[in-house]
């Protein structure tokens, strides 16, 4: 079965459409690029599609063996949307050891690694909440790929990237998806999504096209 399938979805908001009768069919090994103006929906649909937001209408199915038994949100996602999750006290690799500990998937080793992926000196003791808004952007992917997903979620990566770390990630992505991973992500520049995705799609006007 696909990894994830939405079927007629709709979402609003106090009154107002955001997405209407959304159709897509994701399958392992996509990767798909979504465009769209500021607010229309980008982020929404994403919310959708991993499950931390339900349809108003429709429905999204995900692939019970992507989700892991008694989870609520498929476990087998890496996930960014919006701005980037961490605890402001801790540092980047303290923040890594800690969402390590919950599911035990990442060992010490690995949490070095993605930190060295994202361009992150694994060394540093200096708090999450004091980083900069690349700083804490690079976290927010090295969470993402920590225990290896199947499926990657990234709501505009790039954001707030120098071009060397825009370079790295975009290697790591390639990388990614060449070894079979299947990707999700927005971008305003179209150049991050023609190198990265395959599918482009369009949110206009509260309907999902292809582009
Ligand atoms: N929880 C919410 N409550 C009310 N309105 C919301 C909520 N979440 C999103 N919206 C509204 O839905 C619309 C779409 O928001 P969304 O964040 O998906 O846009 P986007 O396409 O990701 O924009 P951007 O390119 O600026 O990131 C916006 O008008 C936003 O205000």
């Amino acid at each position: 079965m696909p990894h994830i399938t939405c079927d007629s979805v709709s979402k609003a908001f106090r009154g107002r459409d955001i997405l209407r009768d959304v159709d897509l069919v994701v399958e392992e090994g996509d990767s798909i690029g979504v465009a769209g103006p500021n607010g229309s929906g980008k982020s929404v649909l994403f919310k959708l599609l991993v499950g931390f937001t339900r349809p108003d209408h429709g429905t999204v199915t995900i692939d019970p063996s992507l989700m892991g038994p008694g989870r609520r949100y498929p476990e087998a996602f890496g996930v960014m949307i919006n701005r980037p999750g961490y605890l402001g006290h801790l540092s980047a690799s303290d923040n890594l050891r800690e969402l390590a500990s919950i599911r035990r998937v990442a060992d010490e080793a690995r949490v070095v690694e993605v930190l060295e992926t994202v361009g992150l000196d694994p060394t540093s003791q200096t708090k999450a909440k004091n980083f900069s808004l690349g700083m804490k952007q690079k976290l927010g992917i090295a969470q993402a790929i920590l225990e290896r997903p199947r499926v990657l979620v990234l709501d505009e990566p790039f954001n707030a990237l120098d071009s060397s770390s825009s370079e790295r990630v975009t290697t790591m992505l390639q990388d990614f998806h060449r070894d079979g991973g299947t990707l999700l992500m927005t971008s305003h520049r179209s150049e991050d999504l023609d190198a990265l995705t395959t599918r482009r799609l369009r949110i206009d006007d509260t309907r999902l096209l292809e582009d």
